[in-house]
Formats: structure tokens, C-alpha cells, sequence
């Protein structure tokens, strides 16, 4: 399924409560250079925790019980609330050229230059780069983008991306799907995207899996899964997508 050689590998990844109480169940999936795989399933599947460990962040008392994960390239990840992500007291200029100072090893200058075109590549607005502002005083939307180009400013090989879009309205949401895959494409990093939305999923993984109950359930190409799904969970899922209500005699779904 994959073409290229993995960068990342999972093997029977299981984690589990100190108490033993099982959260992720045996999970394998491996991602090539610059591919995209989603990983859809109902809240509490396991989603997040699989994404976690792959940067290792497993929350207190949550522990790995069994299986390996391999990856000779660097992780960021983008999470889903983006105020809660970023510093309310610190301008997010400064926050960002901090990212890049450590770990980009660059002169203070330069960390400042580097953080402004990273926001310039983010589509953020000229004011907020002239002049330094505080989180509360952008968009959710603009958050978002910032926490974005901070995963980025440590130039991953692998963008984890934790229901990115969850907190923002639609059509904020598709600018910000619109724009990570325009940087995907220009940058090449990989993708681990974490989403309750199908069509999201559909937009911007190749490769999907279904996870129910802390185990993948459906695994494969995302379009084949969407027209021909062979697991009953994956169907329900699918099933339980809202259709548009047409309008009364027209004929048209509602645009
Ligand atoms: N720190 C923790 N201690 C104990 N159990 C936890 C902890 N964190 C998560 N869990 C449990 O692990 C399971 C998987 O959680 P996870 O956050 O990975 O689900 P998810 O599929 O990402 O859900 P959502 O879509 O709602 O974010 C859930 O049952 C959750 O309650």
C-alpha cells in the first residue's frame, strides 16, 4: 500500500491505563514520504492517544504495554484547540521566533525573519506581522495558522494533526484545509491527521484508518473505503453522515 519506504512504522502499538485498563489495542500502520493517513472513528476510539505517542506525549498514567514505533524523521504536531496551544502572555511573533531559534539554530535575527515569512507562507495578515499581537487579539482561525507555522518552524517530517479544525467554523475550516495542503505540497512533510469529519479525511489522506474501541477495523486507499466499506462499523460511520436535504420539488441539494 505504501510506495515508498515507511518514515514512520507502527507495529502493534498498545497502550493501556496503569490500572490495565486497555485504551489502544494492538495498532499497526506505516506512512511513506509526503503521504497523508487519516485516522477517523467515534469519540474515545483511541485516536488521539495513538497520534500522541507517536511524539512520545502520552498523558500521565497512560502507558505503552506493547508494540514499537519507528520514525527516523522529526514530528510536530498541531492540536485542536489553538488558543489553549498557544502562550496568551507572550506576542505570537515572539512566540514563533522562539520555535525557531531553538530549534532551528539560527541567530536571534534570523529567528525573527524566519518566523515572519512563516507567517507570510501562512496566509496571515501584513498587520499582524508589523506589529506584535497577543493571541486574544486574532481569530480562531489566525490561531490556528499560527500554531501551524509553529509546527512547522521545526520543520517536521511528519505534521501530527490532532482534529485541527474542530474548533473553527466551516469556512474557516476549509481555508485552513486549503492551506495545509498548498504547505504539503511545498514542503513535502508527511501527515497523521486525526478527524471525526469523513469528508476532511476524504480531501486530504490517500490512506484511511478506522479505529473503534482502541483497534483499527478498516484499513486501506480512503476512496475505496468511502464507495465500498467492508466493516459494519465503517458503514455505520458512513451512514451516519448527514446527507444535504433537497429542496422541495427542485431536485438540487441545498449549495
Ligand atoms: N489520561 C488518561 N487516563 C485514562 N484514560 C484515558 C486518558 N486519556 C484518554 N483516555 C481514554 O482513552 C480512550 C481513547 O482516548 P482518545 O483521546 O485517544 O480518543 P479519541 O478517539 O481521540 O476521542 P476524541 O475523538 O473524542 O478526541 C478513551 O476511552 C479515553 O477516555
Amino acid at each position: 500500500m505504501i510506495s515508498t519506504s515507511p518514515i514512520l512504522e507502527i507495529k502493534g502499538l498498545s497502550l493501556a491505563t496503569k490500572s490495565n485498563k486497555k485504551l489502544v489495542n494492538n495498532v499497526s500502520f506505516s506512512l511513506g514520504k509526503g503521504e497523508s493517513l487519516g485516522l477517523v472513528g467515534e469519540s474515545g476510539s483511541g485516536k488521539s492517544l495513538t497520534l500522541r505517542s507517536i511524539l512520545g506525549l502520552l498523558p500521565r498514567g497512560v502507558e505503552q504495554t506493547g508494540g514499537v514505533i519507528k520514525s527516523d524523521v522529526s514530528s510536530a504536531m498541531v492540536f485542536q484547540d489553538p488558543r489553549g496551544a498557544l502562550d496568551p502572555l507572550c506576542p505570537v511573533v515572539k512566540q514563533l521566533a522562539e520555535v525557531v531559534y531553538y530549534r532551528q539554530k539560527v541567530s536571534r535575527k534570523a529567528s525573527r525573519i524566519v518566523a515572519l515569512e512563516l507567517l507570510e507562507m501562512l496566509g496571515l495578515p501584513d498587520s499582524l506581522k508589523k506589529t506584535d499581537r497577543y493571541p486574544s487579539q486574532l481569530s480562531g482561525g489566525q490561531c490556528q495558522r499560527v500554531v501551524i507555522a509553529l509546527a512547522l518552524a521545526c520543520k517536521p517530517g511528519i505534521l501530527l494533526c490532532d482534529e485541527p479544525t474542530t474548533a473553527l467554523d466551516v469556512t474557516v475550516q476549509r481555508q485552513i484545509i486549503e492551506t495545509i495542503t498548498r504547505l504539503q505540497n511545498e514542503l513535502g512533510f508527511a501527515m497523521v491527521f486525526v478527524t471525526h469529519n469523513l469528508a476532511i479525511a476524504a480531501a486530504l489522506c490517500s490512506e484511511l484508518c478506522v479505529m473503534k474501541e482502541g483497534q483499527i477495523v478498516e484499513h486501506g486507499n480512503t476512496l475505496s473505503i468511502l464507495q465500498n466499506p467492508h466493516n459494519p462499523y465503517t458503514q455505520m460511520l458512513i451512514n451516519s453522515v448527514l446527507p444535504l436535504p433537497e429542496l422541495e420539488g427542485s431536485g438540487q441539494p441545498w449549495s
